[in-house]
């Protein structure tokens, strides 16, 4: 009988710690996509950003990636590069990113410009520090779709959705640390200082940059020990530009990449705004603000793998789309109430609609590589970070001009600042919004499902 040839993905050992290493390096990278988020409130009060700054200076998240396609150019490197080349540019990319970003809210030299841009007219720090977290965004959204390739090729057949998840889980302990963290971290030792959360994500970047460095050598061992294709092998492997066409031609991509812009813009642009809106709508105090919003990536980091292995283990990937967008649905239509406004009220929101982002992204990843073969993956995960990327850098701009303009309600003064009062009911209504079209989304996916028979409901284990 012919013997099973055992390569370094067979090691659980090897498998676990090579996801470890990769996963820090996204705890790193989201950490930094955070951080600015709980200081809106200081923004406003210390270095003078309004809601529409604010909003501004976080859509930069998109700018490269969507605008330049910079993801897509990222997505087609990743398949004709490897895992290696590219996660270390877009590693390196953070870093150069975040050291414009920490120079540009850092500096006095900036201070009294105002700079016209196209339609654009914002102080100059807030275009400089935009440009820094741009560029920072190319690299954070590239290492994304390169370590979900690295989690496919360690894990397929195996505990894929489990592995998504825990990676999914370790950054998002990046996001948590962040919210919870910035606010003191800012004013720490008596004097606030908002570039200091910065500075400590820029250390952070770093060590994920080392630690990145440290995969490549594991990636170098799983390669040695597969089997080597043979040149024809290779070529029939081989990316080609007319593989782009063919996952954009595929309906079933398009129902998961749609549903990702959609959900993804009733979460992330919402944490953006959460810890104000814990300040305006529930009355919590700045220093404490964060936490309650913190409580959803934390949340998120048991229940995220915990919905991957169910997946793993008994499928059902479509139903848990559904169920996830039902929740989100539920959680911001009842964040519009405005009678609802009991800080406990804020806390058990907050926690189910932890239960939604957790259900939502550990199907949807793990669902890609069976509507897409393997050699087109990551293009077809670049371009559903590319649709994902309209969402946001588009939502956090809409919902800081909704603020600005139709939100105001009064002015405080907040630690010696004075800071505009906004009503949350609207930016609410628009995150319900999306939350029922991502529902109509993961409908249309499970009809895909059915007709084509991408197993979306089955196991990802193969026994
Ligand atoms: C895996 C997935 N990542 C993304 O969707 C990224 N495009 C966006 C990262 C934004 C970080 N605040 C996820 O995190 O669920």
């Amino acid at each position: 009988m012919e013997k099973i040839r055992q390569t370094l993905r067979d090691s659980a050992a090897a498998r676990w710690t090579a996801l470890a290493v990769v996963a820090f390096t996204m705890l790193c990278g989201y950490y930094l996509t955070d951080v600015v988020a709980p200081l809106k409130g200081l923004l406003e009060g210390k270095l003078g950003w309004g809601s529409s700054d604010f909003g501004f200076f976080n859509s930069a998240y998109g700018w490269f990636n969507v605008f330049l396609g910079m993801l897509i150019v990222g997505g087609i490197i990743l398949d004709k590069m490897g895992v290696r080349f590219t996660g270390l540019m877009a590693t390196i990319i953070m870093v150069c990113g975040t050291i414009i970003k920490f120079w540009a809210i850092s500096t006095h030299s900036l201070d009294g410009q105002v700079w016209k841009v196209l339609w654009f007219e914002a102080p100059a720090q807030v275009f400089i520090a935009g440009l820094g977290f741009a560029i920072f965004a190319v690299g954070v959204e590239v290492a994304g779709i390169t370590v979900s390739k690295i989690i496919y090729k360690w894990f397929k057949g195996k505990e894929l959705a489990l592995a998504m998840g825990l990676e999914m889980a370790t950054a998002r302990l990046g996001t948590g640390l962040a919210i919870a963290t910035a606010v003191p971290i800012a004013k720490a030792f008596g004097v606030v200082d908002v570039s200091r959360p910065i500075l400590l994500a820029l250390i952070l970047l770093c060590i994920g940059l080392l630690s990145f460095v440290m995969y490549m050598f594991m990636d170098k061992k799983l390669d040695a020990s597969e089997v080597q294709k043979t040149q024809a092998e290779m070529d029939e492997d081989a990316f080609k530009i007319s593989d782009i066409f063919k996952i954009i031609t595929n309906k079933g991509w398009w129902y998961i990449a749609i549903l990702c812009v959609l959900f993804y813009s009733a979460v992330f642009p919402f944490l953006k705004y959460a810890t104000d809106l814990m300040i305006n709508k529930f009355g919590v105090s700045e220093e404490l603000a964060g936490t309650i919003p913190s409580m959803l990536p934390f949340g998120t980091i048991l229940l995220t793998p915990f919905f991957g292995n169910l997946y793993d283990r008994k499928g059902k990937g479509a139903t848990i789309m559904i169920i996830g967008s039902l929740l989100i649905i539920a959680v911001h239509a009842l964040f519009s109430v405005p009678f609802l406004h009991h800080w406990i009220m804020a806390i058990i929101l907050i926690l189910v609609l932890g239960v939604g982002f957790s259900l939502v992204p550990s199907a949807m990843w793990p669902s890609v590589p069976k509507i897409i073969p393997e050699k087109q993956l990551g293009t077809a995960y670049a371009l559903i970070f590319w649709v994902q990327n309209w969402g946001l850098m588009g939502v956090p701009a809409l919902i800081g001009w909704v603020l600005e303009k139709y939100c105001i309600t009064g002015q405080v003064v907040r630690d010696g600042l004075t800071v505009n009062t906004y009503n949350y009911t609207l930016p609410m209504l628009i995150f319900t919004g999306f939350g029922v079209l991502a529902l109509i989304f993961a409908f249309l996916l499970k009809i895909e499902d059915k007709k084509k028979g991408y197993g979306l409901q089955l196991p990802n284990i193969v026994k």
